[in-house]
């Protein structure tokens, strides 16, 4: 991007803030032109007092002036501060609508820690840019040109002197803004990328401590540190440098005024209140130039930010059909049918034609060894993804022509990996029915044999479960998702059951929960456990990217060689990857 492009973003990002920011940035130059009085009313003191004392007035106009200029610069600076935190708390909510809603694919393409750094870190800097950038550029370079207009008024030669070492000044800082902009971009991604590697460690730190693999994420993590580290000092010591050059042509001309001024004044050429006023103008000078320079600075940092946080809100979202009124369902249709569905990861072939339906109130299981697509069956029924071909229905109507809401609504997913959120038991099982009353919450827990436990906790449905759930055992957890499902009296549930094995108790609430599940709704289970194939009226068997059979499990044990062998492994088994006999593929 441009610097012009880029600036351009940046004052967008202003709208519907300019009145606020203009009146603010208005005060805090109005203080600044007040404290550029003050050197008019000292020369004045200085050369009348040899006429006349000083009258109190005088002094206590002075006062006075310092006052109202403190409260004006107060009441700037807050408004600004505020502008700056609501400019960013626009960029903040859009960017989280986004980010919620993005295709399934961009957050696998995207490290989630880099996108949360790019929602706080990034967008901190927006809000500097607003709030101190903009009156570093402009009251700098008001009050540097207003100034710069009384030194050429109060001595022209003077001025001429100041003016020629400042430039020397500037050619420098121009010289350095583009590696100034770069610096802070590469500071802002090593920030991004740190977020990202500590979001993968936190996330998972049982795996990290149980591998003892404490000291090498610290390394990682730390290497990301030291590299946001580096760029930050690229940029202060770009900083270093040109600061003190403005500082040093501004304080190496005062010099030179005070030499070139003094022989002036002996020659009367110029009053002595006249040098003293041009040397205190000339000292202010410092502060808008140095002002002017950081807010240049900033705003350089800010386009880089700014293209961080724009490409965060360019990622694809869901494709949200048009609005319409809940689809009618066909009555009797299937809950869900897949009509020969073909879909790939990217260029990896996954599904190769998958037919099956899924009748009102029963119960099927969904088997097949590790990576035959099972799970993406559940993305591809609730829209996360779209078939390449084929026709995925929902009670007899196409998922294409139904709202992402209407299709999400008719189903519930319990997936393996983190059914259970940070919060209290009562948060995560109201989560998609936040109203639901304490009947309903009864029933879903009785449903799903919850009921002893939480009433045996001192603090009941108000007891935290930890980050991701993680005070209750992985039994547990599936059936507060169980619970949390059925809270949404679903059409179907779709389950991924744990593959891990569950000790008795556990083992036998499940089975109970999904029997009972079964008389609310339908029911779609990714078995891994026999007594789920056993209970289910239907099993899919899944190879090579198909429905390889279909039937009971008495008649898949009699004609599905894959089947038995999946059940020979307890369908707990992991040792069902390699490739299976050609008569499994074809039986059934
Ligand atoms: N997001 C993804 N991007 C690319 N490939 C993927 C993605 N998700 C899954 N795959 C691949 O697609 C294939 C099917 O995966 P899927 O998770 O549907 O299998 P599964 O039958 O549910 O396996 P398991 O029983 O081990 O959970 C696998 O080879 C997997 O590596």
């Amino acid at each position: 991007m441009s610097d012009r492009a880029g600036f351009r973003d940046l004052l967008r990002l202003t709208a519907g803030h300019r009145g606020t920011l203009t009146l603010a940035i208005a005060l805090t130059v109005s203080a600044s032109g007040l404290g550029m009085l003050q050197p008019l009313l000292v020369r004045h003191g200085i050369d009348s007092v040899g006429t006349a004392p000083l009258s109190w007035w005088f002094v206590a106009g002075i006062a006075g002036l310092f006052l109202v200029q403190a409260a004006v610069d107060g009441l700037g600076l807050f408004l600004l501060e505020r502008s700056g935190e609501r400019v960013v708390l626009g960029v903040r909510r859009r960017l989280i609508a986004r980010l919620l809603r993005l295709r399934l694919p961009a957050y696998e393409d995207h490290r989630l820690g880099d996108l949360i750094s790019r929602l706080s870190v990034d967008t901190t800097v927006l809000r500097d840019v607003v709030s101190t950038a903009s009156v570093q550029l402009v009251a700098g370079g008001l009050t540097g040109l207003g100034t710069a207009v009384l030194m050429l008024l109060l001595d022209p030669v003077l001025f001429g002197m100041v003016a020629a070492t400042v430039s020397v000044a500037a050619v420098v800082v121009i010289a350095l803004l583009g590696r100034l902009r770069t610096a802070g971009e590469l500071t802002q991604r090593g920030v991004g990328e740190m977020t990202a590697d500590l979001e993968r460690a936190l996330g998972a730190i049982r795996m990290v401590r149980a591998n003892r693999a404490e000291a090498r994420e610290e390394r990682r993590i730390g290497e990301r540190a030291e590299s946001a580290f580096a760029a930050g000092v690229r940029a202060a010591r770009l900083t270093s440098v040109m600061t003190p050059a403005v500082e040093l042509a501004i304080r190496g001309s005062l010099l030179l005024v005070l030499l070139v001024g003094g022989a002036r004044v002996a020659a009367d050429a110029t009053s002595l209140g006249a040098l003293v006023a041009f040397l205190l103008y000339a000292t202010y000078l410092v502060v808008p130039l140095i002002s002017l320079l950081q807010g240049i600075g900033l705003v350089q940092r800010g386009m880089g930010a700014l293209q961080r946080v724009h490409e965060a809100s360019l990622l694809p979202v869901e494709n949200e059909a048009p609005a319409r009124s809940p689809v009618l369902s066909r009555r009797c249709a299937p809950v869900l049918e897949f009509r020969d569905v073909r879909f790939s990861y990217g260029n990896r072939p996954v599904l190769d034609g998958v037919s099956f339906r899924i009748e009102p109130r029963t119960s099927v299981a969904l088997v097949g060894k590790s990576g035959a697509g099972k799970s993406t069956i559940f993305s591809l029924a609730e829209h996360f993804y779209q078939p390449l071909s084929g026709t995925i229905m929902l009670n007899g109507v196409d998922l294409t022509g139904m709202s992402l809401a209407d299709c999400r609504s008719r189903l519930a997913l319990v997936d393996q990996n983190v059914p259970v959120l940070h919060g209290t038991l009562r948060e995560n099982l109201v989560y998609a029915v936040p109203d639901a009353g304490a009947e309903e919450l009864a029933r879903v827990l009785e449903t799903v044999n919850l009921t002893e436990l939480v009433s045996g906790l001192p603090d009941g449905l108000a007891t935290q479960v930890g980050e991701r759930g993680n005070m209750l055992s992985g039994g547990e957890r599936q059936r507060v998702a169980i619970a949390r499902a059925l809270l949404t009296r679903p059409e179907l549930l779709l389950l991924d059951e744990p593959t891990a094995h569950l000790d008795q108790i556990n083992e036998h609430a499940l089975t109970t929960a999904l029997e009972r599940a079964g008389r609310e709704c339908a029911l779609l289970v990714i078995a891994h456990r026999l007594a789920t194939v056993r209970r289910a009226d239907r099993i899919l068997v899944l190879d090579e990217g198909r429905v390889a059979a279909e039937g009971t499990h008495d008649e898949l044990t009699a004609t599905c060689p894959l089947y038995r062998r999946l059940v020979e492994s307890q369908l707990t088994g992991d040792g069902l990857t390699e490739s299976l006999p050609a008569e499994a593929a074809t039986a059934g």
